[in-house]
């Protein structure tokens, strides 16, 4: 048994040896690989760990030999490298969960196309920053004759059809008509295609390319119905809306282009700063009564314990996670107030919150899809539809649809209950940075196509998002007019 791994190793250490000598520079061929592995590697695997004595890595610098840069050699290399020196190039998260070690500045393994030497450092991670060790992997290509010209094509007869530049043949196995490529023409440039993000016409990148009814391939079947997918891509959207998306800078937007408009991107919710002077009295309104300490005052989990009616009320409904609580900070600028977690489901009672005894703002539990049983989520959509149809301090209720999945069923739902009960509501879509400023542009669309005119709709559709701060200004001057000209 034991003759067979020697011979096994006999051979690996024989096949490395034009490759791979990363092996004999700890040792001599076979003697190297044996030495090394009970010194080193048995006894980490021991259950001793790699301290500074008996580490494998003692600060030294080991080459390794890749052959003409094929890549499997280079898969190779990584996998011998893992064996014999406990380490893995090929795969960073292997390599520190079973090894204990951290690879640093890993660079891409392109050895096929790149002859140039790669380092790669390694650092034991079981100790202090201080007295980890380290060690340096450097892969180099072998240096001589490592580009042979290609074998080139050649005719029956055997000979070369290349040319003598050496230049790349173009096999071609299709002859199609009179514009088929010949055997010596320069190969074909590649035509770039530029993807226009606010290009509405749902069109397939190559619909345009190559009209010739000789080469091309027509598609003869078509699809009866149209995907989820493409009929949001199929929207339209109007001038007005277009114009509404690109006038508040809604959307994922560049860092960039942020700060060409005139905004401070260090700041949270970096949109909500006010660049210019502004002072028209609506704005000076909301600066007023948002600009007041938001101060909690109120939380049920029945109806029995809502507070006394007293201020006039907006309540912010939705799915859960679509950032009702963060909305409220991001209205405020007092984040922390309200709580929020990326996890569904984490306000599960009616919170009260007063603004300088003018206003009320009310962060209602989500519905839909929470980290809760249901029973429990049941509750708590009992409670906000009790909430929404009998508080009668309630002046209009933000209806917030996440942006990128758009309006669901149960949304539905409560707006039949709003209708019913002839309860204010507005829609507002959250979360807009983080889909394109079309995109945007189209939900808007379908929602407003969606939606029947009614007396309990107000309008506009508000668009906003609380962590880039766009469209807050323009949604809290509309709702500081409640605060304004409502009296109880
Ligand atoms: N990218 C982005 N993330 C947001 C935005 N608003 C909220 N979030 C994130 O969405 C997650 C949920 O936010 P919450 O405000 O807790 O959502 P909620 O609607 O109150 O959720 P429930 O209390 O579970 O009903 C958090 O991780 C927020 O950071 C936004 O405008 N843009
Ligand atoms: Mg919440």
């Amino acid at each position: 048994m034991s003759g067979a791994v020697n011979s096994k190793r006999e051979r690996r250490t024989k096949n490395c040896g034009s490759d791979f000598k990363g092996v004999r520079v700890r040792g001599n061929g076979k003697e190297g690989i044996r030495k090394y592995k009970s010194e080193n590697v048995q006894r980490r695997w021991g259950g001793e760990g790699v301290r500074a004595k008996d580490s494998i890595f003692q600060g030294e610098s080991r080459k390794f030999d890749v052959g003409r840069g094929e890549k499997s050699r280079a898969v190779n290399l990584g996998r011998r490298m893992k064996r014999a020196t406990d380490t893995d190039l090929g795969n960073k998260k292997s390599l520190s969960s079973q090894s204990g070690l951290e690879l640093v500045n890993r660079k891409p393994f392109h050895l096929k196309k790149e002859y140039g030497e790669k380092k790669y450092t390694v650092y034991d991670v079981g100790c202090s920053r201080r007295n980890r060790e380290k060690a340096e992997i450097v892969v180099t290509s072998t240096s001589d004759g490592q580009l042979k010209p290609k074998p080139r094509n050649k005719d029956k007869n055997g000979e070369l059809l290349a040319d003598k530049s050496r230049k790349r043949v173009v096999n071609c196995k299709k002859v199609v008509g009179e514009d088929s490529v010949g055997i010596n023409d320069p190969p074909k440039k590649r035509k770039r295609i530029r993807i226009n993000p606010y290009d509405i016409s749902n069109k397939r990148i190559d619909d345009d390319a190559g009209d010739d009814d000789s080469t091309k391939v027509k598609v003869v079947e078509k699809k009866s119905e149209m995907s989820k997918n493409a009929q949001f891509r199929a929207i339209k959207p109007s001038p007005s809306i277009l114009s509404f998306v690109e006038d508040n800078l809604l959307g994922r937007r560049r860092l960039i282009e942020l700060q060409r408009a005139g905004y401070n991107t260090q700041l949270p919710a970096s949109l909500d700063n006010i660049p210019f002077s502004t002072s028209s009295v609506r704005e000076k309104i909301e600066e007023n009564v948002f600009r007041s300490k938001l101060e909690f005052f109120a939380s049920a989990k029945v109806s029995t314990s809502f507070p006394h009616p007293q201020l006039p009320e907006i309540a912010f409904a939705g799915r859960s996670n679509v950032g009702k609580s963060s909305l409220l900070n991001a209205l405020t600028r007092q984040w922390g107030v309200v709580w929020t977690s990326d996890k569904p489901g984490f306000t599960q009672t009616i919170n009260f919150f007063k603004l300088a005894e003018k206003l009320s703002l009310v962060d209602l539990p989500g519905y839909g899809f929470a980290y809760a049983k249901e029973e429990v989520k049941d509750a708590w959509e009992e409670l906000v539809k009790e909430y929404v149809s009998t508080r009668s301090s309630l002046r209009r209720v933000c209806l917030l649809i996440d942006t990128k999945w758009g309006m669901k069923p149960r949304d539905h739902e409560l707006i039949e209950l709003m209708e019913r009960s002839r309860k204010p509501y507005q829609i507002v879509l959250t979360k807009t940075d983080t889909i394109s400023p079309i995109d945007v542009a189209r939900r808007a669309m379908q929602i407003q196509e969606n939606l029947k005119p009614s007396k309990s709709l107000v309008e506009p559709m508000m668009m906003v998002s609380s962590k880039s701060g766009a469209g807050i200004r323009s949604l809290r001057t509309v709702l500081a007019s409640i605060a304004r000209f409502t009296k109880l």
